[in-house]
Order: structure tokens, then C-alpha cells, then sequence
């Protein structure tokens, strides 16, 4: 079983939510990957968040939009961390994801992230830091993959003119 399941509201999240999968595939690490939603799928969701922390996972990524109570319903059920993407809705620019996700009330808490494919490659790479806590190989991939981006930001001002 993996480590970490990523989910989302629909299948129209993917775009978004491929790019914490990215991440976590670059950094050699196995995940889940389902549809849950729960507004329309409220018995598996409660199923799947019932069972996160029995089926051996350490982290949950739940990415949702407009009215996304995806990942604070599976925090009140779940006992495993859960990293909220908030996906970039068409209406309100993904606002409403974000509000939806962030103003959890005390107790039940999300790891919210920012809107759309940053907050999704954020949700990978923060999932990354906490497993590397005490993964010391994961750990140096991490100042790895850190150096490469300093290197990439080095490189660009090539760029400048
Ligand atoms: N926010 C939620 C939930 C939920 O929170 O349970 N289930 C679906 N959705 C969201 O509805 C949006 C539109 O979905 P469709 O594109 O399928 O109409 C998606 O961004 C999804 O995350």
C-alpha cells in the first residue's frame, strides 16, 4: 500500500492535481490516486477516510473547487494529514476553493495550499518534506532537488536583457 493517496473532486481536477503526482513520481515515491467527492460520492468518501489510516496511509493530497468540502469532510473523519489543493474554479477563480478549504474550525485541521498548480506541486513537495523526516535518502533528494532549482534560477538570468 502506499504512502500517500492523492484525491480529488473529479476527474476535471486531474490537470491540476497531476502535477503533485509528478512531483511525487520524481521523487520515487508510490501513491494512490482516486476520485472521491464528497457531494456526490459521500458513502465512498466516507469509506475511503474511515479506512486511510488502517489501509496504511500516512498522507492524504485532496484537491477540490468551488464548493470544496472534499478535504476538510475526509480531515473530520480521517485521522492522516490532510494537504488541501484548492483547484482554480471557472466562476470565482478558485477563491472559492480556497476559503472552502482554508476556514476549517478548530479541531479539524487542513494543510491548505495555494490555488491551482502551485498549490499542487506545494501539496507534493510538502508531503515530500514530512516523509523525509526520517527517510534519510529522501531527505537528500530533497537538498537534491532544492540545489537543482537554485541552479534553474541561476541559469535563467541568461534570460535578462
Ligand atoms: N468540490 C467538489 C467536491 C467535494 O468537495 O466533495 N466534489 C466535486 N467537487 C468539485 O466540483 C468541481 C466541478 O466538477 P465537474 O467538473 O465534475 O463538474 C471540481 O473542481 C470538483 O473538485
Amino acid at each position: 500500500m502506499a504512502d500517500i493517496a492523492i484525491i480529488m473532486g473529479s476527474i476535471s481536477d486531474w490537470a491540476t492535481m497531476e502535477k503533485a503526482a509528478t512531483i511525487l513520481t520524481e521523487f520515487g515515491l508510490d501513491f494512490d490516486k482516486k476520485i472521491v467527492s464528497a457531494h456526490r460520492t459521500p458513502d465512498l468518501m466516507f469509506d475511503f477516510a474511515s479506512t486511510a489510516y488502517a489501509n496504511g496511509y500516512k498522507l492524504i493530497i485532496a484537491g477540490a473547487g468551488g464548493a470544496a468540502h472534499l478535504p476538510g469532510m475526509v480531515a473530520a473523519i480521517a485521522t492522516v494529514p490532510v494537504i488541501g489543493v484548492p483547484i482554480e474554479s471557472h466562476a470565482l477563480s478558485g477563491v472559492d476553493s480556497l476559503y472552502s478549504i482554508v476556514q476549517m474550525p478548530a479541531g479539524v485541521p487542513v494543510a491548505t495550499m495555494a490555488i491551482g498548480e502551485a498549490g499542487a506541486k506545494n501539496a507534493a513537495l510538502y508531503a515530500v518534506e514530512m516523509l523525509a523526516m526520517n527517510q534519510p535518502d529522501l531527505h537528500a533528494k530533497l537538498i537534491a532537488y532544492r540545489a537543482n532549482a537554485a541552479d534553474k534560477v541561476a541559469a535563467s538570468e541568461a534570460g535578462l536583457y
